[in-house]
């Protein structure tokens, strides 16, 4: 059952839940947590001194990686919802990436929390298509599109 205080990646079944950039059980990765906000889903997310790329500003490695985490939880949240089924409900809606493009617009701040917010652009067969853009301070210092696709039962083979 889905409560006001979960987070979408608290619903990942749990051989799916090691994913580094959004697996709840991954004590090394990024531990995501992503939640609706109306039609827009949030993420925040506190970089750490060893984010660093320039001095004081956050790599931009982390900056995708939060973005493309953030973007195929909220594409997996956007099925459920057009289902209108809850997402413990069977069978899961899983979601890989199957392209990730940043825009760096200015250097993130390594000393905030940043938020991330994302918009569903379109969902189309197993497609979803999310725009997530990273603010710091309130400012936009990235902007990235995902085009996340539901994971075929032939992943990995
Ligand atoms: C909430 C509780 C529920 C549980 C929720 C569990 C979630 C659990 C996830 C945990 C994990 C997290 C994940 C993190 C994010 C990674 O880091 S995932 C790892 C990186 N990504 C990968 O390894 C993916 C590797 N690629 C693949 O496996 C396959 O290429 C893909 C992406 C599944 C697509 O293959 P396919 O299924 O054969 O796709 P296909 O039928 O050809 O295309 C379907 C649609 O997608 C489009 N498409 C496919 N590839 C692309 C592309 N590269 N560019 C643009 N469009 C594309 C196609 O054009 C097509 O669109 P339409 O023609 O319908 O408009």
């Amino acid at each position: 059952m889905t409560t006001s205080d979960d987070a979408f990646q608290d619903h990942y079944p749990e051989n799916v839940a090691q994913c580094y950039g959004c697996g709840r059980l991954n004590e090394h990765g990024h531990r995501i947590r992503t939640c609706w906000d109306g039609d827009e889903t949030v993420t925040r997310f506190r970089p750490e001194p060893y984010h660093t790329s320039v001095p004081g500003f956050a790599y931009g490695g982390l900056i995708a990686s939060l973005i493309d985490c953030h973007s195929t939880g909220s594409a997996a949240a956007a099925m459920y919802r057009q289902a209108g089924r809850d997402m413990d409900s069977q069978p899961p809606f899983r979601f890989v990436t199957g392209s990730l493009h940043v825009d760096f617009l200015k250097p993130t701040p390594l000393e905030c929390e940043l938020e991330l917010r994302g918009q569903i652009k379109e969902i189309k067969g197993r497609k979803v298509v999310v725009t997530t853009s990273v603010l710091a301070d309130g400012v936009v210092t990235a902007r990235g599109e995902v085009v996340a696709v539901q994971m075929p039962d032939s992943f990995g083979s």
